[in-house]
């Protein structure tokens, strides 16, 4: 599959994020997806969503050809996608509103999901009235109720302090193992993406991102992903791919100050 953004001021401006790239992931299976900065990695996201269409190529869906919006997926975005005059618990039972459950059921489910992401009695709280930790769960718990099959998450917890922000890997580690649905991950932390997943894809820095490498991750379930860190496998794999991943991020950063 082949993503190419046309310029609308002037078409003749081409712009191809992503070139001839070919990507699965199995059901129940934990993948992630890192590069340098700006290479194409949300784009290849928004394609599995169904936002984007690529420009050539096609994507399957549990062997269905997509499209319009992946219904299978549930997305996590990288910013504060709650809506602000919302508190947590109708932020939580949004799609379910959506999806026409009636309103009983959805507030005992948002309940329930609220408990289950550590946010139990914090219903009636405005995004504004939350911690940054907080609005993640919300979200996680916005993503999760509707228990999509695929998941997909886009640099999830990069805004978040260092000790939150694992707190809520183990916490969504601990939620996959328990469902194990597919999972597609962004991130460009190579340590998080080694801790969390089965499989890691390297992509190469743009333009024309593609796959240069691809690693299984043999490592013992189920994880705390501050504590794999200090596993020998876990050193031995993040050297084998931060050697493919590093020259791909100084060609990244040297474009990005080119464009700066
Ligand atoms: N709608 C669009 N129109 C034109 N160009 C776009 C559009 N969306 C993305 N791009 C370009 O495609 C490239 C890839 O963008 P993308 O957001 O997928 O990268 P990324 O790897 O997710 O970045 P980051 O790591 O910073 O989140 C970038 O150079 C971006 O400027």
């Amino acid at each position: 599959m082949t993503c190419t953004f046309v310029s609308r001021e002037d078409r003749s401006q081409r712009y191809t994020a992503v070139r001839d790239t070919t990507m699965s992931v199995e059901a129940g299976e934990f993948v992630s997806v890192v590069g340098p900065t700006g290479c194409g990695k949300s784009t290849l996201l928004n394609i599995a969503a169904g936002l984007l269409q690529p420009s050539s190529g096609s994507i399957s869906v549990f062997g269905k050809p997509l499209e319009g919006i992946n219904t299978r997926a549930g997305y996590m975005f990288q910013g504060d996608a709650l809506l602000p005059w919302r508190n947590a618990l109708d932020n939580v039972v949004a799609g379910l509103e959506f999806a026409g459950v009636g309103r009983s059921e959805a507030v005992e489910r948002g309940e329930e999901w609220l408990r289950r992401v550590g946010l139990g009695g914090f219903g009636d709280r405005f995004p504004h009235q939350m911690s940054g930790g907080m609005r993640k769960r919300t979200m996680l718990a916005q993503t999760l109720i509707r228990d999509p099959d695929i998941i997909l998450m886009d640099e999830p917890f990069s805004a978040l302090d260092i000790q939150t922000r694992q707190l809520m890997e183990n916490e969504v580690l601990e939620l996959w193992m328990a469902k194990r649905k597919a999972v597609l991950f962004i991130t460009h932390d190579l340590d998080e993406a080694i801790a969390m997943s089965d499989r890691v894809i390297v992509l190469s820095a743009g333009p024309g991102t593609h796959p240069i490498g691809e690693f299984a991750i043999d490592l013992p379930r189920p994880r705390d992903v501050s504590e794999v860190r200090m596993h020998p496998r876990f050193v031995e794999l993040h050297a084998a791919i931060w050697g493919v991943l590093r020259e791909e991020v100084l060609k990244g950063y040297a474009q990005q100050k080119l464009v700066a």
